[in-house]
């Protein structure tokens, strides 16, 4: 699961009146007026996504803004100056996650990649992860579901030409639908269910828990409703994903196909060579967090870039003219010449800086720490806002405006060496599923660039395109995407 960070809050937080402790002075950064209690979570309510709240807070306050969320200390950064000092500079001691009511249940007491706390668990799991499960070599002997998914799509698309289709569900569906192969080797209605429990799972991390900002008071776990309706779901989840497992153990031997993510698990399990032997909860928590991280988030990217074109007609011309030069032709748009489409990675990163799509990046400190004179203590929260980074005026001419050019005169990449263009993190922690989330954007883009020309309902123009966020498993846009297909290049 893409970790998400904890700031939003729930709908009705309890006011009860509660004494903080005293002890020696810090040196905090500033931030707004706390008030008894609640501290600063009165500044969370109401239907602004939290990244737009912080980065309001952050013109105030500055770019390393101190808040308190209920009990809980927490720093928010907004400038990539800043951002190099928490995930460069003094990445170690910020290289841990906090451990969130939602973490514990869902991801098997924190025992996936994203939530494990840093240790020698995380490292081992996350060379697992970069060599073998989400490496280069893995991603590619994906390459055949992709292909075999994304035609499918277009070709559903081909029939519904001339009528409105809701195009981000459509890619939402396929997406899910590779990662379910990719992970499990088929798809059936067990793992459709699957699937869904994770992404009712992943809503919960959208709203943090009382329990979460008052560690404290104990209480507000025994009561959390919230609690009692993750519990339900993880244990569903959990009897599924346990008769697949159970499923594969029997069936493996008889198995000549291709090898799928659980049976990389499960081979890494059988060997017995890791310090720390994987048990079967561990395989579980990784293919939840495999789920939650991969499906959503290049769909949004996706569904974005198709908006971010529909508003820039001459950006969607040259991007439609470069896969057109590039696939006219050959006998149809697959991966082979992927690497040729130069303008669309382009119109790609653009749409990562300024949408991306998960802006919340959540860090503990695991030690005190001295950043720009300031104290940043032990176990505060930090909370990394990639939003206004992207746009920061000081590093992005025409931040506001859709610009993929700019990315030929600015030699950045998003593997977290510039500071200035984070949407998938940097340091330790940084996004293992780089390769494997780019993959499912390209590929889509350029089979419904090529075979199609786009179109809005009638009655809707380019500008009446609302372009506002909803916070949720990702930073997507409010509505989903209604657009007409034509038929440019027929599928064969
Ligand atoms: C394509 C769009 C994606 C974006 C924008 C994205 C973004 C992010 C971000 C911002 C983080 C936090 C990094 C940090 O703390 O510095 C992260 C972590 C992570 N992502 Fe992604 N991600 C994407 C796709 C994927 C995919 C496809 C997978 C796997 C299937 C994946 C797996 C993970 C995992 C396991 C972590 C936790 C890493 C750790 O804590 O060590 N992500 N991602």
């Amino acid at each position: 699961m893409v970790p998400k960070s904890p700031i939003s809050v729930s709908k009705s937080p309890i006011l009860i009146f509660h004494f903080g402790g005293t002890g020696p002075k810090k040196n905090l950064p500033p931030g707004p007026r706390k008030l008894p209690f609640i501290g600063n979570l009165h500044l969370f309510v109401g239907s602004n996504p939290p990244h737009y709240t912080l980065t309001d807070l952050a013109k105030k306050y500055g770019a390393l803004m101190h808040l308190k969320l209920g009990e809980v200390d927490s720093i928010i950064v907004s400038s990539p100056e800043t951002a190099k000092q928490f995930l460069k500079t003094h990445d170690i001691v910020f290289s841990s996650r906090p451990s969130l009511l939602v973490s514990e249940i869902s991801c098997y007491g924190n025992t996936d990649i994203a939530f494990a706390p840093y240790g020698e668990y995380w490292r081992q799991l996350r060379k697992i992860c970069t060599l073998e499960l989400l490496s280069n070599r893995r991603v590619q002997s994906f390459r055949p579901i992709r292909e075999e998914e994304v035609s499918g799509l277009c070709k559903w698309i081909a029939r519904q030409e001339g009528s409105p289709i809701n195009l981000t569900e459509k890619l939402g569906m396929i997406n899910n639908d590779i990662i379910a192969r990719a992970a499990f080797g088929n798809k059936t209605d067990e793992k459709a269910r699957f699937i869904t429990i994770v992404k009712e799972c992943i809503k919960f991390t959208t709203v943090f828990d009382m329990s979460d900002v008052y560690p404290s008071i104990k209480i507000f776990r025994a009561i959390s409703m919230s609690k009692r309706k993750m519990e339900k779901l993880h244990h569903e989840s959990d009897r599924i994903i346990g008769n697949i497992i159970e499923d594969r153990k029997r069936a493996n031997a008889a198995r000549q196909k291709h090898e799928d993510l659980l049976d990389v698990l499960l081979k890494i399990q059988a060997t017995g060579q890791l310090e720390l032997p994987l048990t079967t909860d561990n395989i579980k928590a990784v293919l939840v967090e495999l789920f939650g991280a991969g499906t959503e988030t290049s769909t949004v990217i996706v569904d974005w870039v198709m908006v971010e074109l529909l508003k820039n007609p001459t950006v969607l011309r040259k991007a439609q003219d470069e896969v057109r030069n590039v696939f006219d032709g050959k006998h149809c748009v697959d991966e082979t010449y992927i690497d040729e489409l130069n303008y669309i990675k382009l119109v790609i990163k653009e749409t990562l800086r300024i949408h991306p799509p998960t802006p919340l990046i959540p860090r503990i400190t695991r030690e005190h720490c001295e950043i720009n004179g300031y104290d940043i203590p032990a176990k505060t929260w930090v909370v990394v806002n990639t939003w206004p980074i992207g746009r920061d005026p000081k590093y992005w001419e025409d931040a506001e405006i859709f610009k993929p050019e700019r990315f030929l005169e600015k030699s950045v990449d998003f593997r977290g060496s510039s500071f200035d263009y984070i949407p998938f993190g940097a340091g330790r922690r940084i996004c293992p599923g780089i390769s494997f989330g780019l993959a499912n954007v390209e590929l889509p883009l350029a089979m419904l660039l090529y075979h199609f020309d786009w179109i809005l309902p009638d009655g809707i123009n380019p500008e009446d395109l609302e372009m506002t966020e909803v916070f949720g498993a990702t930073a997507r846009r409010k509505h989903d995407l209604y657009v007409v297909p034509i038929v440019r290049r027929p599928l064969l």
